[in-house]
């Protein structure tokens, strides 16, 4: 499944076409799908349709044939001048005997749902004048509205504030990212028949959805030992950071790792988890972490100044390591991307500020852009960009093409101290595990993010989240993980 912009929703509609597949289907699809929608959550509301004059107001004009056509009261207000497929979707909402007021006679209805059909992905910049005011006319007037596609006025201001949106053929980065997501109220899915083939764009980003993810999930084989399922070393621990590495290693045990090891400053008053091997040390160094049994790393958690010396000493080891926090170094990162190991790194925008002299700010608002200039300047690691929600990032070695994904679960009780190590463990449980950086960091980030919406309250703790990663794994297993986005009729 692949996260869209307009620009490439745009281009899947021209392959389609190119494909042989009329449009005018695609459009009669998306205007009775949302159709369905509407009714199944504001049945018995009077319905008023506001159109635009592009193919979004198009899919509002069928919206309303068959609203009318299925003997529900509706009320359509128009703008003019519809060409294409809009052209077609009036002449037939025309011959169903509906009349068509102008856009400018819209005044708020009591009991009435309204559906925006204003504008798309087709909006080439922020509404103003008479679409501004309609726009904040429609949001103070309190009425529930269904968005056609998204929102209209997105990705600017001002913009529509719905209860409810209908995605047509695919997600767009407006239903994910925040601030826009927020107004698109719940999101519902829909493929409107789109062929699979105009679709299929391997140059956007995977988003992370639990169908994909669940394929990735580890077999616990019925002879499994705990030196068979992966052993995890956790390194990292300073002074006033004791928990940081007992966060990692608890979260690497609840994801599935058979063993675990927690290397950590001798004069620290790090308290593993019971089930964890310690093992203190008065310096960092290869020859120490070596003594710890490990088919995967986890490094830098909590580990202050010593962050880049643990980080070099546990290269040595070469062995699948997750890099996090004190070990995201410039000199690190050159080294661990030198090696050729499988590597992945755990920046939040504050650490990936450091890396790329951006301020966090930046990087928080563009957080794909500055996922992917990491990957393209350490190729061969693998860029987890923390953040509501994570981006993945990652450059083949030897290619220059990056890989993109964005992961669908989190949320923002999420943002506590300490939720990021236990990340860092679940990862190096799952390199531990035999799976590739790229899925283990993938599926890494889903099960965390979908461990923090199990627990989703105020004041969740980082503990809690791995205390429910069990849990999160089965419910992948089983087939029961929802992704947040409703699914369509298909
Ligand atoms: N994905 C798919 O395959 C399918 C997509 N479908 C649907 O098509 C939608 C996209 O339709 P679209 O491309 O016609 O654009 P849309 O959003 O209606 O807006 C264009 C209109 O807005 C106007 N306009 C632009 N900027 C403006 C501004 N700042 N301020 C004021 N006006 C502005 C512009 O006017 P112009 O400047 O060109 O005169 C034009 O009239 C998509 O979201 C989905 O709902 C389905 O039908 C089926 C298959
Ligand atoms: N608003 C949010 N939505 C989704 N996930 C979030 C949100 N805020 C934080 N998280 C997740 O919580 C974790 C926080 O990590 P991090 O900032 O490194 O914490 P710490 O350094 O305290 O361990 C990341 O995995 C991040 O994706
Ligand atoms: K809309």
């Amino acid at each position: 499944m692949r996260l869209f912009t307009a620009q490439a929703m745009r281009e899947a509609d021209r392959k389609a076409i190119d494909l042989g597949y009329p449009s005018l289907l695609l459009m009669d699809a998306a205007g009775r799908r949302t159709a369905k929608r509407l009714l199944e959550r504001f049945a018995g509301r009077k319905i008023v349709v506001l159109c635009g004059k592009g193919n979004n107001g198009g899919d509002g004009l069928v919206a309303a044939r068959w609203l009318a056509h299925w003997g529900h009261e509706v009320a359509v207000y128009a703008a003019e001048g519809q060409e294409g497929d809009a052209a077609m979707a009036q002449q037939a909402l025309r011959a169903h005997g509906l009349e068509i007021n102008p856009l400018s006679a819209w005044k708020p209805q009591p009991h009435s749902v309204v559906l925006d059909a204003l504008f798309g992905t087709g909006l080439r910049g922020p509404l103003e004048g008479f679409y501004a005011e309609l726009v904040e006319n429609i949001n103070q007037s309190g009425l529930p509205v269904v968005a056609v596609d998204m929102p209209s006025g997105l990705p600017y201001q001002p913009h529509i504030r719905a209860n409810l949106t209908v995605a047509l053929a695919g997600l767009k980065n407006e239903h994910l990212f925040y601030p826009h997501r927020t107004a698109c109220g719940r999101i519902l899915l829909d493929s409107i028949g789109m062929p699979p083939r105009a679709l299929d764009n391997p140059h956007l980003p995977e988003l992370l959805s639990s169908a994909n993810m669940r394929a990735l999930l580890p077999i616990r084989p019925g002879n499994a030992h705990k030196g068979s399922v992966g052993r995890v070393l956790v390194v990292g621990g300073y002074r006033s950071y004791t928990g940081a590495p007992s966060l990692a290693a608890l979260g690497a045990y609840r994801t599935g790792a058979g063993l675990v090891t927690v290397a950590y400053p001798a004069d620290c008053d790090v308290v593993p988890p019971l089930e964890a091997v310690r093992l203190p040390l008065f310096e960092w160094n290869t020859a120490n972490l070596q003594m710890a049994r490990a088919d995967a790393v986890a490094v830098g958690m909590g580990a202050g100044e010593g962050g880049v010396e643990a980080a070099l000493a546990a290269l040595g080891l070469a062995r699948p390591t997750v890099l996090d926090a004190d070990a995201l170094h410039e000199r690190v990162l050159r080294a661990y991307a030198q090696s050729g190991l499988p590597s992945i790194i755990t920046p939040h925008p504050g650490e990936a500020s450091r890396l790329l002299g951006l301020s966090a700010e930046q990087i928080a608002r563009f957080p794909l852009e500055a996922a992917q200039t990491l990957a393209q300047r350490y190729p061969g690691l693998v860029v987890v960009l923390k953040g509501g929600p994570t981006v993945l990032a990652w450059t083949p070695p030897g290619t220059s093409e990056t890989r993109m994904a964005v992961n669908s679960t989190g949320n923002p009780q999420m943002a506590t101290g300490g939720m990021g190590d236990v990340l860092a463990g679940v990862i190096g449980a799952l390199l531990a595990a035999g799976l590739s950086a790229w899925d283990a960091a993938r599926l890494g980030v889903y099960l965390h993010g979908l461990a923090g919406d199990q627990s989703q309250k105020p004041g969740l703790l980082a503990h809690e989240v791995a205390e429910t990663l069990p849990e999160a794994v089965e419910q992948l297993r089983s087939g029961s993980a929802r992704d947040f986005w409703e699914p369509g009729y298909d």
